[in-house]
């Protein structure tokens, strides 16, 4: 790589594949805002599992991101810690302080936990130490936000990305926005990811793939055990190897042998691949005897990995031991699990065969086998007798969470907790924080289950179901295409099918006379014309606003977007959950959702939604039947809400500025309705209402 700056301005370096720090770097901020401007990045902090650095871009690349806020990732032991500063200037890269950077991060007991080798530190800070990395983590921000400094805005995102990956070439580089949309924010930008990718094998030429390493039994059935792992890891796109522990003799009828293998050749499998290979991962399912548990103990111990899944598999679906409670009751494993998967069968034989009959008996277990040392529980729900949902209980050590999802009514549930455990394990290995990952590992298996409920393999009465349907839904467009900012929300123009005719317009003449006058993004609302006529006119304004590169969002009818490939949908709370919208869009489309309360607002961001639309804020006509919330309201969502928020309802160039004015951060602007289209010219309204916006 031509590295024209010196590196005396750079903190750090890789030798070897060790990450090597300088000996007190002065503090230069000129000199250090130099190399930030022409790099864009700063290692700032790390510790002998991860290093974090601070990438800035121009704010059209990195608002995306997440402009306001910023989180630096670290990780103590298996332990991950992060922290969201929205002061970022100051904190992260102690502008005024140099000591204070990351090392705020990390809570200060945590590191003297961690034992003497981890530490993080301001990238700015004298630091002597030396350790490697195995992670780079790359937070977005933005510069201009307090960096007024020319070179901020200058760089393409592909050096930054390019420099991390050289200085660190056996190690994995991530992008990350805020800790609570990691893993999406990955996939939003296609650009960025074309970038990052393009980077990450240009510099060196290698790439890592996160790592799960499996240590389960093999199903010969193909449904559940080391089959179902690597096919779940497959499915979250990451790479599994296996160590088989026992072979069993497996149908969807039932469990006919078991051979389990010598603990000293099961040994032998781990230490093949832990001494090799970088995981990130091991999820452990079938250990039948006591003895190879205690040899995956000690060779974890010697290999240590980012995180461990303990499913602690005792008996199959179809009611066969696969191995008895005492190989788990030694309780040498569970201190070592950062997450235990037991079902309900399971946690009950783990609590000396107490009946757990109810969501109350399962937080009772969650909390006693949490005592066993496992950092967190997560008893499985699937068999709950008389339950029409699917519950599972996760339980943290401080706080409980009901995952609730609907029952599947399918015989095709063999494998369900194999699968469940190795996406945990997967997601986790993608560096997504621990409550993400079992949520979206439960997503998985509920949308796998529906795909494959009505499939037919095997005669018995309990069949596998089909892990990889992402790759055959000729509905899912994976391909990233748009990259949603939120500042597209300032002026938001939703138009209207009744006053459409009454003022003799069409929608792509309404939509055209909007995009003149200033509107930022557009929502086809219509809710009284022919779906033959309604797509046609979509196609239409697809066009017009593609070619002004303004947004164009569907309300309600996913089938309409798809069909125009518009840029996403809206929904409200009685439509398409907002879930299952992003199933069928994919990655790549904007999802709105809109939210009246704190409540609906953390479920839209739960849910994968981009926006909130909140509201309606002032009465008005178009809606007459809904509830007002008032500025209060609205404010009181906004502060609630993790996403970006346009208000909606009655708000017209009298009222917007009470609305602004509010000067919650997040609240991006205004969506309207009669007060661009019930008028006579709708080019001169947007215009007028759009002179009392400004880009926040
Ligand atoms: N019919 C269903 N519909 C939706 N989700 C389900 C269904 N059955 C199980 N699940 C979910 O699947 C996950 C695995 O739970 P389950 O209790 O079936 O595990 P398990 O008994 O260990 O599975 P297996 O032994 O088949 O591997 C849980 O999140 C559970 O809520
Ligand atoms: C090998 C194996 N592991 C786990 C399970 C649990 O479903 C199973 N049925 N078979």
């Amino acid at each position: 790589m031509n590295d024209s700056i010196p590196l005396a301005y750079s903190s750090c370096w890789s030798q070897n594949g060790r990450l090597r720090c300088s000996k007190g770097v002065p503090w230069m901020k000129d000199t250090y805002l130099r190399w930030l401007g022409g790099r864009g990045m700063d290692c700032i902090g790390w510790n002998d599992q991860e290093v974090v650095f601070m990438w800035g871009g121009p704010p059209e690349l990195v608002e995306p991101f997440g402009a306001m806020e910023m989180t630096g990732l670290g990780r103590v032991g298996s332990k991950e810690v992060s922290r969201t500063d929205s002061k970022v200037g100051q904190a992260w890269f102690g502008l005024d302080k140099p000591e204070s950077g990351l090392k705020s991060g990390l809570e200060p007991d945590l590191i003297e936990k961690s034992g003497s080798k981890s530490r993080l530190n301001s990238g700015l800070s004298p630091i002597h130490s030396e350790t490697h990395a195995d992670r780079v983590t790359v937070a977005a921000f933005n510069p201009s936000l307090f960096f007024n400094h020319p070179h901020s805005f200058s760089f393409p995102v592909t050096i930054g990305l390019t420099y991390a990956k050289n200085r660190f070439e056996r190690s994995e580089v991530l992008l990350v926005r805020q800790k609570r949309n990691r893993d999406r924010v990955r996939s939003l930008s296609g650009m960025l990811e074309e970038s990052a990718y393009a980077a990450v094998t240009q510099g060196s030429g290698l790439r890592r793939l996160a790592h799960v390493l499996t240590v389960a039994g093999s199903d010969s059935g193909g449904g559940a055990g080391i089959q179902a792992d690597i096919k779940a890891c497959a499915a979250a796109c990451v790479y599994c190897s296996s160590v088989i522990t026992s072979v069993t003799a497996q149908n969807t009828i039932g469990v006919q042998g078991v051979y389990s293998l010598a603990e000293n050749f099961v040994a032998e499998q781990l230490r093949s691949v832990l001494s090799d290979m970088q995981v990130d991962v091991i999820k452990t399912g079938m250990l039948p005897s006591p003895g190879m548990i205690t040899v995956l103990c000690q060779i974890i111990k010697e290999f240590p990995v980012r995180a461990v899944v303990v499913d602690p598999v005792m008996v199959s679906t179809s009611g066969d031991v696969l191995s008895g409670p005492s190989t788990l009751s030694g309780k040498e494993l569970l201190p070592l699990a950062d997450v235990v998967t037991p079902n309900l069968k399971e946690a009950s034989a783990l609590l000396g065969g107490i009946s757990l009959d109810t969501v109350g008996d399962m937080r009772f277990a969650a909390k006693s086998i949490h005592a066993f040392g496992a950092r967190n529980v997560l008893v499985k729900g699937g068999d709950l007798p008389g339950s029409s949902d699917a519950i599972d209980i996760f339980f943290d050590g401080e706080q409980f969470h009901e995952l609730c999802g609907p029952r599947i009514m399918t015989r095709n549930t063999h494998g369900t907790g194999c699968t469940l455990a190795s996406y945990i394990a997967a997601e986790l290995a993608k560096g997504t924080p621990m409550l993400q990952s079992v949520q979206a590992a439960k997503s998985f298996v509920k949308s796998a289950l529906l795909y494959s409920k009505d499939l037919m393999i095997g005669n018995g009465p309990q069949g596998p179901f089909d892990h990889l349907f992402m790759l055959k839904n000729q509905l899912n467009n994976y391909a990233p295409k748009w990259s949603f900012n939120a500042n597209s929300l300032l002026l938001y123009a939703v138009t209207d099918s009744r006053m459409n005719k009454k003022w003799a317009r069409s929608i792509t003449e309404a939509v055209k006379a909007s995009i003149e006058g200033g509107a930022t993004i557009i929502q086809l609302r219509e809710k009284e014309v022919e779906t033959s006529e309604f797509v046609k006119e979509a196609v239409d304004c697809m066009a017009i606003c593609r070619s002004h590169h303004v947004p164009l969002l569907i309300n309600d009818r996913i089938d309409v977007a798809l069909a125009c490939d518009a840029d996403g949908v809206h929904i409200g709370q009685s439509d398409m959950p907002a879930e299952l919208a992003r199933k069928i869009l994919g990655p790549g489309k904007i999802i709105g959702v809109s939210c009246k309360t704190p409540a609906q607002a953390m479920k839209a961001w739960a849910d994968g939604a981009d926006y909130i639309g909140c509201g309606g804020v002032f009465p008005t006509n178009t809606k007459q039947s809904n509830p007002t919330i008032g500025l209060k309201g609205l404010e009181t969502v906004c502060l609630a809400s993790k996403l970006p928020v346009v208000a909606i309802g009655g708000i017209g160039a009298g009222n917007v500025q009470s609305v602004m004015e509010l000067g919650v951060p997040n609240l991006k602007g205004v969506a309207v309705v009669s007060a661009l289209f019930d008028q006579e010219s709708v080019t001169t309204e947007t215009r007028r209402l759009k002179s009392f916006l400004t880009v926040r």
